[in-house]
């Protein structure tokens, strides 16, 4: 089984295809990572995040099970991702390692801004998850905070209305629903009923 799941920043997206993957017993990928670890390579080598022919071998190097969570999840690897991710030769080399690391079996749950579109666009099931900018940049102001970082309401709004811009407009795999995708929004919910109300989806959508 694939799971295709899409959605803005901070909308939910990584913790319901965390939680879906558990709960199917299938695989896990948070595609954002691999963007993110192109970025923050180009930034420790102090190069431009336009250099393509260096992003492109760096992501013919990445290793998916050894991408670390918690230091790409810093804020400005975030935007620096964002920016990196118009490069269409880039997006070209990280969907054909998503591709393959999706029809691995059993099958597994991905998530970005194109897995309904790009990545997997026959997967069994897709969920486009959402939540108003305020409601996400709350969230993420309260992540950054338990974690020990500093952080403002208003910047972070800023900073997510910017990259859901640029995700959205740019020319290459833009962030959007696929026409077949569920439409999820979390603005209201807990994190417990946006998850079961992922895996009815899920059921009903397998089951037909
Ligand atoms: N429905 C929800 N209600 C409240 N907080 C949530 C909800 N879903 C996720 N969160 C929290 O919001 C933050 C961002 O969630 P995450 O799943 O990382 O989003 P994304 O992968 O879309 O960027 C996390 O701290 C997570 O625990
Ligand atoms: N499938 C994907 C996943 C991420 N990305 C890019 O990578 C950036 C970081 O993605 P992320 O999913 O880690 O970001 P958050 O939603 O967790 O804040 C996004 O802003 C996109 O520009 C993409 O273009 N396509």
């Amino acid at each position: 089984m694939i799971i295709a799941i899409d959605g803005p920043a901070a909308s939910g997206k990584g913790t319901l295809a965390r939680r879906l993957a558990e709960h199917f017993e299938i695989r896990h990928l948070d595609t954002g990572l691999t963007y993110r670890a192109v970025a923050a390579a180009l930034l420790a080598k102090g190069l431009p995040l336009g250099d393509e022919a260096v992003a492109i071998e760096i992501a013919q190097n990445l290793d998916l099970a050894h991408m670390d969570k918690g230091v790409l999840s810093a804020h400005e690897i975030g935007e620096a991702a964002s920016r990196i991710a118009v490069l269409g030769g880039l997006r070209k080399e990280l969907v054909s390692l998503q591709k393959r690391f999706a029809e691995t079996p059993p099958g597994a749950v991905l998530d970005g801004r194109d897995i309904g579109t790009v990545v997997c666009p026959n997967a069994d099931v897709k969920l486009f998850i959402t939540a108003s900018p305020e409601a996400r940049a709350r969230r993420r102001t309260d992540e950054m905070l338990s974690n020990g970082k500093e952080a403002t309401y208003a910047s972070v709004l800023d900073d997510l209305k910017r990259r859901d811009e640029r995700d959205s407009n740019r020319e290459v795999a833009p962030m959007t629903k696929a026409s077949d995708a569920h439409l999820l929004d979390t603005t209201e919910m807990d994190i417990e009923t946006a998850f079961q109300a992922a895996v009815d989806i899920v059921a009903k959508a397998c089951k037909s």
